[in-house]
Order: structure tokens, then C-alpha cells, then sequence
């Protein structure tokens, strides 16, 4: 007997590879290793045409499933020589294992037209019921602009619960014991020893493979890092003060008796670099009273975190909500930890953030 979502993962898969490979792609083409920090083109192309090879994955695979993606097509239509541009690209990204290709993924997307189409497609409103997929082509958009930390991510939700999640992350290390260096958020686009999927199903644990642009390699499991001393454990944060609030983090990781300096990196990289256990904790600790947090941006780190050891809640200890629509609207932050230490960790946030 086949597994719960084996047909699924497959895919999520092969759809993240095949899309990673597009914004490497992408990125040394446009930037030659050396992107201006204002030229958002390299982002945009990258963003709309992953999106588009992913939604075409999953459209070819599971028709009936509806979409919930960050990019909107409206401003493709306006402007065509942009449209051409993506165009180019997804015409021409191709996995080298043309098995995968044609069997698993549908093979080539018609036209440019029909790439604007299935780009349109993501514009599900989320919710309680059946079964959607949320995709952020791009996530840590600054981050690949610096050649810094991204991820391509997939997850597809059941009934507002996460079964599946993929993270494609181009510039981590493949190997799951290197440790996390302070520079890890830029300048890691030398390919060598880099790229590496995390996936997880419900159930089934978490594992990493490389990403490689062929077959699929055998994954490995993955698991957090059992921690008892705090004192030795590690923070991961967001490079963008304006997404977490790193003040915080310094009080909190102080009150934990945390002296390692946090290892800031951009995207949902953090996720599966915890749920590896090359860093240990993750925080996001809102800034503003208004952001909401968005699904594309934790579903697959939620899992991929959990199937590995690991508890993901908001600031208030509540479990994150993929049911209640594009966004987290009930929850405020993230705090991710291995299980043992979770509570500990939320209660000296809540003494922090002044919630008890
Ligand atoms: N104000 C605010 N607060 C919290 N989060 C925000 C906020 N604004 C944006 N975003 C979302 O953060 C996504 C990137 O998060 P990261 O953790 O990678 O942050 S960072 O790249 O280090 O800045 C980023 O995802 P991408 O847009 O896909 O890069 C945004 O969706
Ligand atoms: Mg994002």
C-alpha cells in the first residue's frame, strides 16, 4: 500500500526543484553575482515564473484542488515585455530527468498566455474546507536579491490542516550537521556543497535531500536537536528588523541564558534550519499591532518543523491556524522549539512581551 499523500509529495517535490532551478537560474543570469539591493526585476521574474511552474505541477496532477499563491497576474497583462521575460524562463527550465518531467509534472506550460493563466490561478480565499495549496514562489525576497538565504515553498492543506510541505532552499548547505555561520544570510551562491529540499506529510516525519536539478535523491530524516542545557542553544531570526522585533529577542534569548548571538537569516530557510538541527529556536516576534502573518510564509516550515521534533505556536502558545484564510488573522508571531524546551521558551516571551 502507497502512503497517505505519496502521489503528492512526489509532486511538491519535483514542482519546488523545478522552480528553485528557475530563480537560480534567474538570479545568475540577471545579476552576474552582483545585484543592485533597488533592481527588483531578478525578484519579480523569478516570483511570477515559479509560480507559474509550480501552479502548472499542480494543475496538471490535481485539477480540482484550489491555490492560494502571493503573486497576481493583473500586473503581467499590462506589461508585455515583462510577460516575455518570464516567458523565456519557463519555457526553457527543465529538470534534466525528462521522466520526471513529462510523467510527474505535465511537461512544458503551451503559452505565454497559458502561463498567465495558470498564474491567475492562485487566487484561492483559503479557509475551513477541502483541499488547497499555498505557494510563495519567492519567500525572503531580499534575501535572493543578496544571494543571501531563500526558499521556494509548497504546502497543500486539508480541511484547514497542514498534510504536505516542501521548502527548496537553494543557498543552504546541503549537509544537515554544517553549522550555521554568521554570513549565512548572503553571499552563498557558489552552488558547490549548496540546495537542499526539506519536506514532511503528516505522520511521516521530516527529511532532507539535495536539490540537484535530476532525479530525486533519497531523503534523509531530520529531527531538531534534543536540547536540555539552554544555555547552548541558538536563536534563528529575520535579517529585517522590521519583521521581528530583534530587541526583543536579545531580552528573551538574555532571560534564557541564550549567549550565542541569534543567526539571522531571510524565509522559511529558519524552519528547516531548526528542524535540522543546525539552529534550535525560531522567533518572530510582531512588530506592529496590525501585520498579519501570511500562510504561504509558515505552512510548510509549520510541518516540516513539527514532523521533526518540534512545536510551532504563536506568542500566545496557541497552535498556528491555516483555516481561517489568506493569512494567520488568530495568531501573533511564531515561536518554534523542540518540544522539550517549547513551554519554557513561550513563558519567558509572554514575561517579555508582557502577556502573562
Ligand atoms: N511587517 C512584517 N512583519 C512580519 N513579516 C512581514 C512583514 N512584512 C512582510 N513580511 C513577510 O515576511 C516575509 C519574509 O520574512 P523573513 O522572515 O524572511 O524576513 S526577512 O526576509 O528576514 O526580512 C516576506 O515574504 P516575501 O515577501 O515572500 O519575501 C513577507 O511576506
Ligand atoms: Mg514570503
Amino acid at each position: 500500500m502507497t502512503s497517505p499523500y505519496a502521489k503528492e509529495l512526489e509532486v511538491a517535490q519535483l514542482a519546488v526543484q523545478r522552480a528553485a532551478l528557475l530563480t537560480k537560474r534567474v538570479f545568475h543570469e540577471k545579476a552576474k553575482g552582483t545585484v543592485s539591493k533597488d533592481d527588483k526585476s531578478p525578484v519579480t521574474v523569478g516570483d511570477f515564473g515559479a509560480q507559474a511552474l509550480i501552479i502548472s505541477a499542480l494543475q496538471a496532477n490535481f485539477p480540482a484542488d484550489e491555490i492560494v499563491a502571493e503573486e497576481e497576474s493583473a500586473q503581467l497583462r499590462a506589461d508585455p515585455s515583462l510577460r516575455d521575460q518570464i516567458w523565456e524562463h519557463v519555457r526553457s527550465t527543465r529538470l534534466d530527468d525528462a521522466a520526471s518531467e513529462e510523467a510527474v509534472l505535465g511537461g512544458a506550460v503551451k503559452d505565454a498566455e497559458a502561463m498567465l493563466d495558470l498564474i491567475g490561478q492562485g487566487n484561492s480565499q483559503g479557509g475551513a474546507r477541502g483541499r488547497i495549496w499555498a505557494i510563495d514562489p519567492i519567500d525572503g525576497t531580499k534575501g535572493f536579491l543578496r544571494g543571501g538565504q531563500y526558499a521556494v515553498c509548497l504546502a497543500l492543506m486539508v480541511d484547514g490542516d497542514v498534510k504536505v510541505g516542501v521548502l527548496g532552499c537553494p543557498n543552504l548547505p546541503v549537509n544537515d550537521s554544517a553549522a550555521l555561520t554568521a554570513d549565512i544570510g548572503a553571499n552563498q551562491t557558489d552552488d558547490e556543497g549548496r540546495g537542499v529540499i526539506f519536506s514532511a506529510v503528516i505522520g511521516q516525519g521530516a527529511t532532507s535531500r539535495p536539490l540537484g536539478s535530476g532525479a530525486l535523491a533519497k531523503g534523509q530524516k531530520i529531527s531538531m536537536k534534543p536540547i536540555t542545557d539552554l544555555s547552548s542553544a541558538s536563536f534563528c531570526e529575520s535579517v529585517e528588523a522590521g519583521h521581528s522585533n530583534q530587541s526583543e529577542s536579545a531580552q528573551i534569548a538574555q532571560k534564557l541564558g541564550i549567549t550565542k548571538p541569534s543567526v539571522r537569516m531571510d524565509s522559511q530557510a529558519k524552519y528547516g534550519s531548526i528542524a535540522r538541527g543546525a539552529g534550535d529556536i525560531y522567533l518572530r516576534l510582531p512588530t506592529s499591532k496590525t501585520y498579519q502573518e501570511k500562510i504561504w510564509d509558515h505552512a510548510a516550515g509549520d510541518l516540516i518543523v513539527r514532523e521533526a521534533g518540534g512545536q510551532v505556536t504563536d506568542t500566545t502558545g496557541s497552535r498556528l491556524d491555516f483555516s481561517v484564510g489568506r493569512t494567520l488573522a488568530s495568531n501573533r508571531g511564531v515561536i518554534a522549539a523542540p518540544a522539550a524546551i517549547h513551554s519554557q521558551v513561550i513563558k519567558v516571551v509572554q514575561e517579555v512581551l508582557g502577556q502573562k
